[in-house]
């Protein structure tokens, strides 16, 4: 999972750097999904919607939130927001044919779910025509989905939750999750050299049996739909830019496991760091079903459209494949969303298993990566809201993203090819993650 790889903690009172150094995304929606993650771990009884109203009604202020909260009854709602709902009629109720085509091509975004909706997606048809991603029920054969289970069980049966230091408070994440890597060299070499949130991790092992025989499945399957994708969804049929060439071989899990309606995470991307650019991650869900939550950020300039814009929620059920595609961390955030009733499950009572097989790159080996002034490799990211260098690569300090943590605030663009290749690998083509109207000018 992505507290480690992607999920970025909460920053309480970041320093700004200098204006020659600001990082070029100061994302104020970014910055209201980690208050909201942090508000959520420090009250995980409250549902999101409370949580929004109250840190909308202190003006962003977690710490004024969460006081107030401590000092009311639970759904005593500061003020009064638009209503959700849990399900909704009709697809075309919410969206018009025109926005799935927009949805899916990432052209300008217009609205595609309404203001304080949630917009339900179930068959493998409507996620595609609404996200970048591609869902497959009943992926794994049974007798191969019930012993993964049970593997799977027995691995998170001794999880503990993570937890990190808040307003002198210790917090805890709001699930477990351990990384699983293919041999115990790797497990080693991840452990002395791999950085996550600004600190070597030691919850790292090796993948038992089924959870590799089953990636050999995932790979198959996750190639066989991005070759599918590039041919008959993208433009003139071909890969997206700094999207890689080469095959997708997954070498590395995050084990999630939400155990019970309450255990959730937060609106995030996945750090692109050791995955490279335009990545594709396999998720297969195992046991309780839940709502995956995803959302496309839209660029600043088109704010209103932005505020008008509902959320999606894509239903997982037990032994189901859900493949993030190339678009997906750069433009959308994803969450998995507390549940006030979840429905158990034979094999895993109240909980709910979760595997995101990722291809962690040669290319980008925390030896190769740029260091910050803090000495630690910087994480890749992508400016996901500034309208100007909207889709442009940066490393930037890691440390920036630990919880109490400024960093040194390092930031750097890029140097990646059309293939999303750095300049330290061999058959580098030069680099292409230059401002858009320079890329346009060579092309012209
Ligand atoms: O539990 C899930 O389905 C999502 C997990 C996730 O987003 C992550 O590991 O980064
Ligand atoms: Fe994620």
């Amino acid at each position: 999972m992505e507290a480690f790889v992607s999920r970025k903690r909460p920053k309480l009172s970041p320093n700004k750097p200098s204006l020659a150094e600001s990082p070029p995304d100061a994302d104020e929606s970014e910055s209201t999904d980690l208050k909201l993650a942090l508000l959520a771990s420090l009250n995980p009884d409250h549902s999101q919607e409370v949580l929004l109203d109250y840190l909308l009604a202190y003006d962003g202020s977690v710490e004024k939130a969460s006081n107030a909260i401590a000092g009311s009854a639970k759904d005593d709602r500061p003020r009064k927001r638009t209503g959700f709902t849990g399900y909704q009629s009709s697809l075309s109720s919410f969206t018009s044919s025109e926005n799935n085509a927009q949805a899916r091509s990432g052209s300008t975004v217009k609205q595609l779910t309404k203001k304080g909706k949630t917009l339900h997606l179930y068959t493998p048809e409507e996620i595609e025509a609404h996200t970048p991603c591609s869902m497959i029920h009943n992926f794994l054969p049974p007798d191969e989905c019930e012993a993964l289970t049970k593997e799977l069980m027995g691995e998170a049966s001794n999880f503990k939750r993570h937890t990190f230091k808040m307003f002198d408070r210790i917090v805890e994440e709001g699930h477990g999750f351990r990384l699983y890597v293919n041999s115990l060299e790797e497990v080693e070499k991840q452990k002395a050299e791999y950085v996550y949130n600004g600190g070597y991790v030691k919850e790292i092992a090796q993948c038992p049996p089924e959870m590799l025989k089953v990636s050999i499945r995932v790979q198959k399957t996750v190639n066989a739909e991005i070759q599918r994708r590039i041919r008959d969804l993208n433009p003139g049929g071909r890969k997206l830019k700094f999207q890689s060439d080469e095959e997708w071989k997954p070498n590395a899990s995050f084990l999630n496991c939400y155990d019970g309606g309450k255990q959730s995470l937060g609106y995030h991307s996945d750090h692109l760091t050791y995955l490279g650019p335009r990545t594709s991650i396999g998720s297969l869900s195992l046991g309780v079903t839940r709502e995956f939550r995803v959302r496309r950020i839209v660029p600043q300039i088109d704010e209103a459209a932005g505020d008008a814009q509902g959320q999606i929620a894509i239903h997982l059920p037990h032994n189901s494949l859900l493949i993030m595609h190339a678009e997906m961390q750069e433009e959308w955030k994803h969450a998995i969303a507390p549940a006030q009733i979840v429905e158990p499950h034979p094999l895993t009572q109240m909980k709910r298993l979760n595997l995101t097989y990722r291809c962690f790159k040669d290319s980008f080996q925390p030896k190769d990566i740029p260091k910050c002034k803090c000495d630690f490799p910087c994480v890749l990211r992508c400016v996901q809201k500034r309208a100007a260098t909207r889709g442009r690569y940066m490393w930037q300090c890691i440390k920036g993203f630990s919880i109490g943590e400024t960093g040194c605030s390092h930031f750097e663009w890029a140097e990646l090819d059309e293939d999303g290749r750095p300049p330290w690998v061999m058959g580098y083509k030069g680099n292409a993650n230059v401002p858009a109207i320079i890329a346009q000018n060579d092309e012209s």
